[in-house]
């Protein structure tokens, strides 16, 4: 089964308004409130794609309790350890540009990460584990690490969409597949990106480095998919960007839920980009009606 786990979920407040002007009061045209975090966001769009998932991390106090809630009328199946302190609210200001104000996320403890971990111990070879997004800043930076090593020595397959360090640090542990941006992937070279052509060579260094399969998403100038054998630059669909947060999130649950369906890395990777679109065209996350209605605009080429 799919396990997802956001160490750092996240109340997201959506803020739709005109204009946002810095040291002056501002008032809204409409809000929203979704549950969010990197991995909770994976398990909504595989829900929607009919594949189920298990959503696994920390969560607290009020904010903590609506998206567990949330999650439960969705009949996403949840084992979250409890903490004491609020899960964080991560402010999206939707106006002529998108601002996003995320939170440094509550205090872990080591008992909190201990139960953690007997949870991702009881996965086996038949499970994969997506571990995705940021870490509270009181957690060891090393955990995404520690993590993946129960995953190897449980045969547990594993995908990780991270920054940095913990993107970096995991490598060597062969994740099943990884999702950086192209900003992501230039911080990690410290070099600049600004073409599918340019990405190539970076993705191939990150197969290199242990990846089994990457896939380098660069907003609307499209998307890198690269592993040992097979390089593919795909096109993204023409349309108006509502909100794109959640849409890297999206691409990688298109993956694994066209993956787990039909074995096939074109049709999965074509999915992937569907999806990411489709999220980046909705306020909040895609439909599976939307992304269908996407996928004949993606257009593969096949470099490799
Ligand atoms: N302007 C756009 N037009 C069409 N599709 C887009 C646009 N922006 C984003 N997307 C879709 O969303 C996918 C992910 O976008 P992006 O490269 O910004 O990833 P990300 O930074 O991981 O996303 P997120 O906003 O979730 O952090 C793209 O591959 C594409 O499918
Ligand atoms: O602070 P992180 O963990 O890097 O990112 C968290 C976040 O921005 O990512 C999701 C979109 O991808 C949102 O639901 C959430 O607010």
């Amino acid at each position: 089964m799919i396990h997802t786990l956001t160490l750092n979920p996240s109340l997201d407040y959506i803020v739709e308004l005109d204009q946002v002007r810095l040291g002056e009061l501002n008032r809204t045209k409409k809000e929203s409130k979704f549950p969010g975090g990197k991995g909770i966001n994976v398990s909504q769009v595989l829900k929607r794609f009919s594949v189920n998932s298990k959503a696994l991390g920390f969560l607290g106090g009020f904010t903590g309790a609506f998206i567990e809630e949330y999650l439960k009328n969705l009949n996403i199946d949840t084992d979250f350890v409890e903490i004491s302190e609020d899960t964080r609210i991560n402010v999206k200001l939707k106006s002529e540009k998108e601002t996003e104000i995320n939170a440094r996320g509550p205090q872990i403890t080591s008992v909190h990460i201990k139960k953690l971990k007997k949870k991702i111990s009881k996965l086996t070879s038949d499970d994969l584990l997506v571990l995705a997004g940021s870490i509270p800043s009181s957690m060891p930076t090393d955990t995404y690490e520690e993590l993946v090593k129960i995953c190897n020595e449980n045969g547990t397959k594993f995908v990780v969409d991270a920054e940095g360090d913990l993107l970096r640090t995991i490598l060597p542990f062969n994740p099943f597949l990884i999702k950086p941006n192209h900003h992501e992937l230039g911080d990690l070279f410290q070099t600049e990106i600004s073409s599918c052509k340019e990405a190539i060579p970076y993705g191939k260094e990150l197969v290199n480095r242990g990846a089994q399969n990457v896939i380098i998403s660069l907003a609307e100038k499209g998307a890198v998919f690269v592993n040992e054998t097979q390089v593919f630059i795909a096109s993204v669909p023409k349309g108006e960007v509502k909100s794109s947060v959640g849409a890297g999130d999206s691409m990688v649950a298109g993956f694994l839920a066209a993956f787990e369906k039909t074995g096939v890395i074109e049709e999965s990777f074509r999915y992937s980009v569907a999806a990411g679109s489709a999220t980046a065209f909705s306020i909040g996350l895609c439909t599976a009606e939307k992304v269908e209605s996407l996928l004949p605009h993606v257009v593969l080429e096949r470099v490799e």
